[in-house]
């Protein structure tokens, strides 16, 4: 496919499955702070980019909104370039969970947080990452995923406030992770940097171009620059896949099968490796705490586009010119 005609199929394929899913207003935004509660509850915004560069968006994709576990990738994509895995296998494993994102228990068999998409797991990263970098560890995160969204991204200082307040479980964990010995830093400063990293304000096209940063391998399609190495992103993708959707994780891998992570904030990016950033923006959460449309959309456009990984048709491969047969 020539590249006109791939932003002509995109387009068309998020502006049809945000029609077709514009009535879906199941579930409710999420309510355990005020600042998330104030969410206008029936936005929704699709959008998608290609490593070249090329968009589409239909909707609401330019609202802001807190990241929230969305950060959760990328900070592990980091850890990962600065240490190196070994490193990072010491403090926090690979290991797909089957319990809800705010889970407390620890693998048994190592005594880390099962995975980093999960709370316990992402604490442990900002723990990582804070005895590394110290006190411009989040700084270094805010460039970072800024470099990753093509444009500065800047903390939602409501939300942080009352994260910080209401986020007694979170600095639970955390101190559990310190004595576990998950992490050599201070357990109140590692759970600032997660809760200062789940602040940060996106929308959807951001969420598109950070998943085309990863779906290129790294490296941002808006301003040709090196985000993530390789190896960071081959990880970050594998348990983005394995891991990414919680207890719901198995399930969306054999529907959808995308690496993808969502956030309590509304939004949901997914990846098609070499091919594809999906970023979507629907505030309101089904009962696991992931935004119920937002998912929806994700799987019809797999299904439309041909995207899943495992596809037999494989037609989501004719999406790069580069990587299409002939
Ligand atoms: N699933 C999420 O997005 C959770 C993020 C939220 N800030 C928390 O730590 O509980």
């Amino acid at each position: 496919m020539h590249a006109p005609d791939i932003r002509h199929s995109l387009s068309s394929a998020a502006r049809e499955t945000h029609a077709r899913l514009h009535g879906r207003i199941e579930g409710a935004v999420a309510s355990y702070i005020p600042a998330l509660a104030a969410m206008p509850p029936d936005l929704f915004g699709i959008a998608l980019m290609t490593p070249s560069g090329a968009v589409a968006e239909a909707g609401d994709t330019r609202h802001p909104f807190t990241i929230q576990s969305v950060s959760k990738c990328f900070t592990y994509a980091m850890v990962l370039d600065l240490l190196g895995r070994d490193a990072v296998r010491a403090g926090v494993g690979v290991q797909p969970v089957g319990e809800p994102f705010n889970v407390i228990e620890l693998d048994p068999r190592s005594n880390r947080p099962f995975n980093p998409m999960i709370n316990s797991g992402a604490i442990a990263v900002a723990g990582l990452l804070r005895q590394t970098l110290g006190p411009d560890a989040f700084a270094m995160v805010k460039a970072r995923l800024s470099a990753c969204a093509g444009r500065m991204l800047e903390v939602d200082a409501a939300v942080h406030a009352s994260e910080a307040e209401s986020g007694h479980r979170n600095r639970a964990i955390a101190h559990l992770l310190r004595a576990a010995g998950a992490f050599t830093a201070d357990p109140q400063e590692a759970v600032e940097l997660y809760f200062l990293q789940c602040s940060l304000l996106v929308t959807a096209h951001d969420l598109a171009v950070m998943g085309a940063t990863l779906a290129a391998i790294g490296t941002n399609p808006l301003s040709g620059k090196e985000v993530f190495g390789v190896d960071a992103v081959r990880d970050t993708l594998s348990v983005m896949f394995t891991c990414g959707l919680y207890d719901g994780a198995g399930d969306w891998a054999c529907r959808v099968g995308l690496p993808a992570k969502s956030g309590v904030g509304g939004g949901v990016v997914a990846v098609v490796n070499r091919q594809l950033g999906l970023g979507v923006f629907s505030p309101r959460l089904n009962a696991d705490g992931n935004p119920h449309r937002g998912l929806l959309a994700c799987e019809m456009l797999a299904e439309d586009l041909g995207l899943h990984a495992f596809d037999a048709t494989n037609s989501g491969s004719s999406l790069l010119p580069s990587l299409a047969p002939g």
